[in-house]
Formats: C-alpha cells, sequence, structure tokens
C-alpha cells in the first residue's frame, strides 16, 4: 500500500492531465466535437504521433485564466490527497498562444490554481516552461526567451518536449543558453523516443541537471555508468512508457536496472489520464511489480525533492514534511 507515503512529482504536462470527464465539459461549453480524440470516456491514440494530436486537440479545450486555474487547482488538489507534498507542472505558452490567450493570462492563470491549492492542502508547485521539439528550434528559443523574461517567481524551469526524433539536440542548443543565463532549471525529454545517444547528446549539449525519461541509456551500459556518475537525475514515467510502447511490459521496463547502476530516479505520471496512470499508481507499480520496499519509495521522493528547482529554504521545507 503506497497510498500513505509521502509523493513529491517532477514530470507532469498540465494538459496532458486533463481528466476526460474536464474535456468533455469543456468542449460543450465552446462547442467543439470531441468523436476524434474521446471515445466512451477514455481518450484515443494509437502511437506517439496520434497522442499528440489528441493532447493538443484537448489543450484547446482550454481558452481562459480561468479555465487554467481550475485545471490547475483540481490536478494539485487530486495529488495532495494522494499524499503529493510537491508537483512540478510542465507548461506550453504555445498552447495559450494557439488558442489566442497569451502566455501572460496562461501563467497567471495557473498561478492562481497553484496558491489556490497551496491555500487549501499545503502542495508546493512550481511551473516549468516546455519548447515543443516539433515546433522548430525558433518556437523552442521563443518559450525559453518567455521562460527566461516572464519574472514569474513560479516559474523554475525549462525544458523541452513533444517529438524526440525531430532535429538534433544542437539545434536547440541556444534555447536552453537563454534558460540557463536567466537562472532558471534545465531538463530536456530524452531517451524516450529515441534511444542512448540521444541522451549522450543531451548531457553534452544542454548539461541538464534532470531529463525527461532518460530510461533508453540502459541501451548503453557506459552511458547508465556516466548518469550515475554525473549524478544526473532521471524523471521517469513507466506507465507512459508501456502506454506508448517504449517498452513491451512492465517486467521489462529498466527502472530497477538503473536504480541498481546507481542513477538517481524519480517516479512521475507524465500524462495521466493518456496513459490511464496516476502518480498514485506510478508508486503503486513501482512497489507492487517491481518490488521497491517504501525506503527505496522515500528514498526516490527525497530524490525529487532534491533534484525540485526550488529555493533552499522551500526545499528544507518540503524534506521536513517527509
Ligand atoms: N511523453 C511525452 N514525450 C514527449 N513530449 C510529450 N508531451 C507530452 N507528453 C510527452
Ligand atoms: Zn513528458
Amino acid at each position: 500500500m503506497t497510498r500513505m507515503l509521502k509523493k513529491a512529482e517532477l514530470h507532469c504536462h498540465l494538459e496532458g492531465a486533463v481528466p476526460p470527464a474536464l474535456a468533455l465539459a469543456q468542449a460543450r461549453r465552446y462547442g467543439v466535437a470531441t468523436d476524434a480524440f474521446v471515445q466512451g470516456g477514455a481518450y484515443v491514440w494509437h502511437d506517439f504521433t496520434s497522442f499528440l494530436a489528441a493532447y493538443d486537440a484537448v489543450s484547446g479545450l482550454f481558452r481562459s485564466e480561468d479555465d487554467y486555474a481550475l485545471l490547475t487547482e483540481a490536478y494539485l488538489d487530486e495529488l495532495a490527497a494522494a499524499g503529493a507534498v510537491y508537483s512540478e507542472l510542465f507548461v506550453s505558452p504555445d498552447h495559450a498562444e494557439a488558442v489566442g490567450l497569451g502566455a501572460d493570462a496562461y501563467v497567471a492563470g495557473i498561478g492562481r490554481g497553484i496558491e489556490a491549492a497551496r491555500m487549501r492542502s499545503g502542495i508546493e508547485c512550481r511551473m516549468v516552461v516546455v519548447g515543443l521539439r516539433h515546433r522548430g528550434p525558433e518556437r523552442v528559443e521563443w518559450a525559453a526567451h518567455y521562460a527566461a523574461t516572464a519574472r514569474n517567481p513560479l516559474i523554475a524551469g525549462f525544458n523541452m518536449a513533444g517529438d524526440e526524433r525531430m532535429g538534433a539536440v544542437a539545434d536547440f542548443a541556444r534555447a536552453f543558453d537563454i534558460a540557463r543565463d536567466a537562472g532558471l532549471g534545465i531538463t530536456i525529454h530524452a531517451g524516450e523516443l529515441s534511444g542512448a545517444s540521444s541522451v549522450r547528446d543531451a548531457l553534452d549539449v544542454v548539461r541538464p541537471t534532470r531529463i525527461g525519461h532518460g530510461v533508453r541509456a540502459v541501451e548503453d551500459p557506459g552511458l547508465v555508468a556516466r548518469l550515475a556518475e554525473e549524478g544526473v537525475v532521471l524523471e521517469v514515467c513507466p506507465g507512459s512508457n508501456v502506454a506508448l510502447g517504449v517498452f513491451p511490459d512492465l517486467a521489462a521496463h529498466p527502472l530497477r536496472r538503473l536504480q541498481a547502476a546507481g542513477v538517481k530516479v524519480t517516479l512521475n505520471s507524465d500524462d495521466p489520464p493518456f496513459f490511464k496512470t496516476s502518480l498514485e499508481r506510478e508508486y503503486d507499480i513501482a512497489s507492487r511489480i517491481m518490488g521497491f520496499s517504501d525506503e527505496e519509495l522515500d528514498a526516490m521522493t527525497r530524490t525529487a525533492i532534491a533534484a525540485a528547482f526550488v529555493d533552499e529554504e522551500t526545499r528544507v521545507g518540503l524534506l521536513a514534511r517527509l
């Protein structure tokens, strides 16, 4: 039983956390047809490309500051009820621009949701601005520039998500330089859709303290040793990896092998309802299917808080709550 364990999450896409029932309610409000991406109360997609299309369609159903405040608050309330003390949410100003909302109103709405949830349960949350790789280097630089200049204390980091098979990491180096120079925490999706060389490129070019997924590093023992040696933290999302076919099943998932090799690992939900998961289920999978003890799960939670993009006072406060 992992329900009573305290938890922390570093890797969840806000638009990927929309429950299908909320997507349907938003679609009714805005008069949008949903058959293409919700059927029988569940999201429909069959590979990464169709997952991204469904994800974009759901994002298009959130169009106002209030929509984002309510979504954020609802997600964090649910997370706090499952024992989470900390959450880092990946936010995409690109989605706000696509619906004509504008990045400032988008971030303001999310910030309101964060404050409301914190007042109720004490859960801490920070935003990590995400650039979308499949939209090309210029768009990713735009997102980095926004994150660097927004001057919002809840924006704590920068990430690149989207289709990892598009372009080389080096094409996006400037975006990460902009974010790093602004003092933001740096993480990047790598080693999910592409293999070990993608993780190596991310380490060499971007120099992140964390990697989103990174699990396909397991294809190269030398790279696993490097991750352990450099103390890079992996934001591991087992349920997502199996849902997207990165590994055939949970038994084949390399979380245990990576942890045993000394790599710093954490548990995350990625896009929970799209992958029929939740942070609580990820802890449960690690416990019941992968055989991690409660002490090992607590260690992953501490690793997450140690790697969180927060100031030291907040980190000490969070560690005290475990
Ligand atoms: N699993 C994932 N990989 C890359 N980009 C994403 N955006 C949302 N979920 C993602
Ligand atoms: Zn992700």
